[in-house]
């Protein structure tokens, strides 16, 4: 009998994690969820317990301390049962570049990028000794998108993006699914720690259509999934691009256009 792995979910007290929790509770996994709000994850583990049946457990963690984050990284090594990382805790922050404190872009990086590699680099080496398991990071399309304005955001982003698919070439012949979702606006509190009003912008989708989405990627094991892109073409287009790119690096001696004249 096929054993249904259990699922640890990063930023599970709300938003796309509470989403996450709710599916793969659905689809009979049992859940570890990760956040700081303990009472918002228990009133959330009560309620699918009663509605699906599945074991939940609860680890109450600061993902920007370094001791909370190594007991989670030390449940992902020694609990065999989990086999599904989703490394959804982020947050976004408002204002420019120059407008924001260096501890605030700091603490962003430790939220956003620090806590995820370790998180996966944590879990990796056992899914690859057993052959099997999931990956998910949360990025976002703000990653491809330098125009948007959220400098620090977007780089944070961007490293969840490039890690997701180099770890997807190092551990997917392995037998280790990894995958990087990019969703763009999407219905939650995250948009309260921006200062922005989500209700006056356009295009928001739904937190639960995004995940639903997500899963659609997950199930197909797509490596990058970008729920609000209708043409999956443009994404395609703009990888084949990059990788055509690569073989021209190798050179000897600076590009034509860079050369002195010397
Ligand atoms: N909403 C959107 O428009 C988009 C969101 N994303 C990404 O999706 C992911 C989820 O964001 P979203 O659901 O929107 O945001 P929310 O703010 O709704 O939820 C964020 C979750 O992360 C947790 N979290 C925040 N800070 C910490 C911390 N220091 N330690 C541990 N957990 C923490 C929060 O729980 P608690 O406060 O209890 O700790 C909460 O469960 C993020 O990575 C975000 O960058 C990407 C693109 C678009
Ligand atoms: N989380 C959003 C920005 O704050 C996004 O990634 O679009």
């Amino acid at each position: 009998m096929t054993v249904i792995p259990s699922v640890l979910i990063t930023g599970a007290s709300t938003g796309i994690g509470a989403a996450y929790a709710e599916r793969f509770a659905r689809r009979g996994h049992d859940l570890v969820l990760v956040a700081r709000n303990t009472a918002r994850m228990e009133a959330l583990a009560d309620r699918l317990r009663q509605e699906t049946g599945v074991a939940i457990d609860i680890i109450q963690a600061d993902l920007t301390r370094p001791g909370d984050l190594a007991a989670v990284e030390t449940r992902l090594r020694d609990d065999v049962r989990i086999g599904v990382l989703v490394n959804n805790a982020g947050t976004a922050i408002g204002g420019s570049f120059i407008e924001q404190s260096t501890d605030d872009v700091a603490r962003l990086v430790a939220l956003n990028t620090t806590a995820p590699l370790r998180l996966a680099s944590a879990i990796a080496p056992r899914l690859a000794e057993t052959g099997e398991g999931a990956i998910v990071n949360i990025g976002s399309v703000v990653g491809l998108a330098p125009e948007f304005g959220m400098s620090v955001y977007g780089a944070t982003k961007a490293f969840v993006l490039f890690l997701s698919q180099g770890l997807s070439l190092e551990l997917g012949p392995k037998g280790v699914y990894v995958q990087a979702v990019l969703p763009a606006t999407t219905r939650t509190e995250i948009w309260d720690h921006v200062g922005a009003e989500v209700d006056t912008m356009t295009g928001v989708m739904e937190v639960g259509d995004l995940v639903d989405a997500a899963l659609v990627g997950f199930d197909r094991r797509e490596a990058v999934t970008i729920p609000p892109l209708p043409d999956a073409g443009q994404w395609d287009a703009l990888e084949a691009a990059r990788q055509a790119m690569l073989p021209n690096y190798r050179n000897a001696r600076p590009a034509e256009r860079y050369r002195t004249g010397a």
